[in-house]
């Protein structure tokens, strides 16, 4: 039997890559810029929407970089950071995530005299007033911060002690993002190593723009828990009949390192030729530890439930897909194992149960 949309909505969901920057909704874009004189494509928030997702259309990363000046520019203030954290919750919760780990760059967020911990803590605030309003409307979500540090910038070791001095208060792990080629994750080797030494988490992009040497570094220099797209692991497989996995990809596979995968930023950075011809497919079969993600929300006009939709008309997948892969990603989590465990056991397995049934 077809899976319907709404069913999909329904059904639980964990995401562990979401940009908050890259998740607003255009009306409070346009009402946020506004307020701050910055000028926009356009002023229609329906118009702004399709804007942002042609504009992200563009085949290359860097250019879908672009569009987030628009989403940063009106996240300047304690205000703006707390409002835009807590839609973001609410707007998860809405979809039927009851797990995600959103990220964002608190280095791009200084421009009007907040610092660095001002900016985590109107994010949390705000997180937690979402979180607290979606629970009220008998939708839990539970959300875990990620501070990102931008690739290109030198300030990774500040924001992994920043991430550090907040993991108590809902941050739970550390990134770095933006544009790939040209800049290794081995620059910021020093921030990876400390936090290493802090017992904390982290991921990286790695894997989307750039190849195998961006993945290789990512895992075996800088350590990262988990992989940031990670896409490009296939360029290791040779397909077939019985596909052949090389030393790296066998690796990833066999220490069941996390892939959050993105379908739909992929194909429109051109990391992917389509949703149906996303390695996704063969990554699954070849089992390793698959994760489905949004990325950016408002960039790629998508969902959580659109994102398992698509892949639910592309590849054929039913109820038993959509669960593995959200009890990957709840496994992959960076909150305590017990807190997990209690997600899997007593959210997600019951309500898949119930919808297979
Ligand atoms: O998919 C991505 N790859 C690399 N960088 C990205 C991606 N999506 C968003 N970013 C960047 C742009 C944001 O401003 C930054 C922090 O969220 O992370
Ligand atoms: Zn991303």
């Amino acid at each position: 039997m077809a899976i319907g949309y709404e069913d999909i909505v329904k059904a639980p969901k964990a995401l562990l890559h979401d940009h908050l920057d890259g998740g607003l909704r255009p009306a409070t874009i346009v009402e946020l810029a506004a307020a701050v004189d910055h000028p926009l494509p356009s002023n229609d928030p329906d118009e702004l929407g399709r804007w942002f997702v042609a504009a992200a259309n563009s085949g290359s990363l860097e250019r879908y970089l672009e569009t987030f000046a628009h989403t940063v520019a009106v996240m300047q203030t304690a205000d703006a950071l707390r409002r835009v954290a807590a839609e973001c919750a609410w707007d998860l919760a809405v979809d039927g995530v009851v797990y995600a780990e959103v990220r964002f760059a608190p280095e791009q967020h200084l421009d009007r005299g907040l610092t660095l911990d001002e900016v985590v803590e109107a994010v949390l605030a705000g997180f937690a007033e979402g979180t607290g309003r979606a629970a009220d409307a008998g939708r839990s979500i539970r959300i875990g911060t990620l501070l990102t540090a931008m690739r290109h910038a030198a300030r990774s070791q500040e924001i992994a002690e920043l991430s550090v001095r907040h993991r108590d208060r809902g941050v739970v792990g550390f990134d770095i993002a933006g544009a790939e080629a040209g800049f290794p994750p081995t620059r910021h080797l020093d921030a990876f190593e400390y936090l290493q030494r802090e017992n904390f988490h982290f991921t990286i992009h790695a894997g989307e723009a750039f190849g195998l040497p961006s993945i290789w570094q990512a895992i075996q220099w800088c350590g990262a828990d988990r992989l940031g797209h990670g896409v490009r692991i296939v360029d290791d497989i040779t397909a077939g009949d019985k596909p052949v996995l090389g030393r790296l990809a066998a690796y990833v596979r066999d220490k069941r390192i996390p892939l959050e995968l993105c379908p739909s930023s992929n194909v429109q950075t051109g990391a992917a030729s389509s949703i149906a011809e996303h390695p996704i497919g063969l990554l699954r079969d070849l089992r390793f530890r698959v994760t489905v993600n949004t990325d950016n929300r408002l960039m790629s006009g998508t969902s959580m439930s659109r994102e398992m939709a698509l892949l639910v008309e592309a590849f054929g997948y039913g109820w038993a897909e959509l669960q593995w892969f959200t009890v990957n990603a709840m496994k992959s989590a960076f909150i305590p194992f017990d807190e997990r465990l209690a997600i899997i056991d007593e959210v997600i397995k019951p309500a898949y149960a119930k919808l297979r049934s």
